[in-house]
């Protein structure tokens, strides 16, 4: 399993750096220094609602009240500059710009008013509730390094600084071809067709799809194919045009029409069996330009398989590690026999009940087929060396949704 994960890494090449609108780099490493246009704040401006006052009132309002006059009021996005002189203040709003002569920003809640009057006592310190330009950030910072992932608040970060457009590592494009003649879409309105005598509705597509896009990838092409050779190899002639790296589902077991290993096998594509299950025939290699990762069609193979082989080496390929799921140590709820010198994938609950610290997980043994998913949460990969895992013995689950409690 090992070996074939590394053959699969070893073909999915690094994608090249990108310029995308920073709208568009959601999830995307960063793949070159991005330094700061302009400074943060851009100028002087109040942390609170309240009053603007002069040094001079400030010091004396140490040892004595200071009864000032309110000459005058700065909302947040005032372009003019109202000069303050001792003895008068003004009523400044949170992010206005603090006018030259402003030592200190008194908050409203501090300051009694009666009118065009305040009042200001006590030790109010130089600059209080002043964002000085540049205290956040100055001109030519470095925002980002290379590898930084593109989370939500460094793109905040980037659009306050005035940063429309941001280089990352490419999206891989990726095409997903499912071969089967039994297979049916299921389509809504009047194209909809149920299956006929031996057709399934398909799963595998919008299953992988689903997948790839959590990974950070762009599905640019999907394809659904008969098990007749001409028409597969001219599916995978159009999808290996158009994608870096070519997903097909099915074709790839030991009957009379699997019509992707027949097809691709002498075609620069290694077909193999791996110590897992489901997931147990596999291939890869390169057709045309891209990059060819063929999984099994059962559908919970097909899962197993993307898990096991390819999410990793795309998320790699893409220096991408963004990832909404949380890799945990879970204690086994129950004993369970795996099988000897396979690796097991299996969906599992795990949860986490306080005042434990340590998730448990109920794993989904026997669970073959996709319906494994109902009322379950995680996966795991039971390691291939042990032929019995005792309650309580830990093992590493992924939880989609972070583990709940
Ligand atoms: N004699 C043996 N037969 C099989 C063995 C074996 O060791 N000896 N291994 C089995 C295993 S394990 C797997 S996995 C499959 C792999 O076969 P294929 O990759 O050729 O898959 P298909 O035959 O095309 O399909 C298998 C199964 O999955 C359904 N399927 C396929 N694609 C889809 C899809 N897109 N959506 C929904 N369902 C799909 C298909 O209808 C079949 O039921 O070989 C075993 N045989
Ligand atoms: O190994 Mo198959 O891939 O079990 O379903």
């Amino acid at each position: 399993m090992a070996e074939h994960a590394a053959v699969v890494a070893e073909l999915i090449c690094p994608t090249a750096a990108v310029t995308v609108p920073l709208s568009d780099s959601r999830g995307a490493v960063v793949a070159a220094t991005i330094t700061a246009p302009t400074r943060l704040p851009r100028f002087d401006n109040s942390a609170v609602d309240g009053f603007a006052i002069t040094g001079a009132d400030r010091v004396r309002a140490v040892s004595d009240h200071r009864d000032l006059e309110l000459v005058g009021q700065i909302n947040a996005g005032a372009g003019e500059n109202q000069a303050l002189t001792a003895g008068s203040a003004l009523r400044i709003m949170t992010g206005a710009p603090v006018p030259d002569g402003v030592d200190a920003v008194v908050a409203q809640e501090y300051v009694a008013r009666d009118g065009d009057r305040i009042c200001v006592a006590g030790d109010i310190s130089a600059g209080l509730n002043i964002r000085v330009a540049g205290e956040e950030v100055r001109d030519g910072d470095v925002i980002a390094r290379r590898g930084t992932l593109m989370t939500a608040g460094l793109v905040g970060l980037c659009a306050a600084l005035g940063v429309t457009a941001v280089e990352v590592h490419a999206p891989l494009r990726v095409a997903v071809l499912s071969t089967g003649t039994e297979l049916v879409e299921a389509t809504p309105g009047a194209s909809r067709r149920e299956p006929g005598p031996g057709e399934v509705f398909a799963s595998n597509a919008i299953m992988l799809t689903h997948a790839i896009a959590g990974c950070g990838a762009t599905v640019v092409h999907t394809a659904m194919v008969s098990d007749d050779p001409q028409e597969f190899l001219a599916a995978m002639t159009r999808a290996s045009a158009l994608a870096d790296v070519v997903i097909t589902s099915g074709g790839i077991g030991f009957g009379d029409r699997d019509v992707v290993k027949s097809t691709l096998r002498s075609r620069g594509v290694d077909m193999c069996t791996v110590n897992m299950r489901p997931g147990r025939p596999q291939g890869a290699g390169r057709f045309g330009g891209a990059a060819v990762v063929t999984l099994p069609g059962n559908p919970m193979a097909a899962l197993a398989s993307f898990e096991a082989f390819v999410r990793p080496s795309l998320r790699a390929a893409m220096e991408y590690t963004g990832d909404e799921r949380r890799t945990v140590h879970a204690q086994l709820g129950h004993s369970i026999q795996p099988r000897p010198g396979t690796v097991q994938f299996v969906l599992g609950l795990v949860t986490l009940t306080p005042p434990r610290s340590v998730p448990v997980v109920e794993l989904a043994v026997g669970r073959r087929g996709l319906s494994a998913v109902i009322d379950t949460n995680c996966f795991a990969f039971l390691d291939a060396d042990r032929s019995r895992l005792a309650a309580g013995d830990l093992v590493v689950v992924t939880a989609e949704g972070g583990v709940p409690g």
